[in-house]
């Protein structure tokens, strides 16, 4: 895939992606709502292990090795596919109830109030 491709990939793209790679291993039987639910907060969980005892990380992780950043993308992609995966299958537009989302957001919290 060119690399431009990659950085405008969309989350449909990935939920397209994400149910071919379930469908080609015969997975499609195991992703179910709860299941999907409980390996994101497995992967949640595996996210925080590479913060846990650190202390507060300065923005941009200036002080890490590559190696721990590429460890951090994985899992916060293993978090963000398996939210994308439960979204889909529960017939859910992920990126459109975000956008109303946000939208709800600002109402609630007026900037000039802040
Ligand atoms: N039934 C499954 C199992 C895995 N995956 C995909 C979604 C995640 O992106 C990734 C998770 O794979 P692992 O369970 O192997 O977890 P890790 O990659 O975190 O490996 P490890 O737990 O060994 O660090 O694979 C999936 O879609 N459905």
């Amino acid at each position: 895939m060119q690399e431009r491709e990659v950085m405008d990939i969309s989350l449909k793209d990935l939920s397209k992606k994400l149910e071919e790679f379930a469908k080609a291993r015969d997975w499609e039987k195991y992703h179910s709502p709860r299941n999907l639910l409980l390996a994101m907060v497995g992967e949640v969980g595996e996210l925080s292990e590479i913060f846990q005892w650190r202390g507060e990380v300065d923005k941009g992780l200036p002080n890490w090795e590559e190696s721990e950043k590429e460890h951090l993308g994985e899992e916060l992609s293993d978090v963000l596919l398996y939210l994308i995966r439960l979204a889909d299958i529960c017939g859910i537009d992920l990126g459109d109830a975000a956008s109303k989302k946000i939208v709800k957001n600002a109402i609630k919290y007026p900037p000039k109030l802040f």
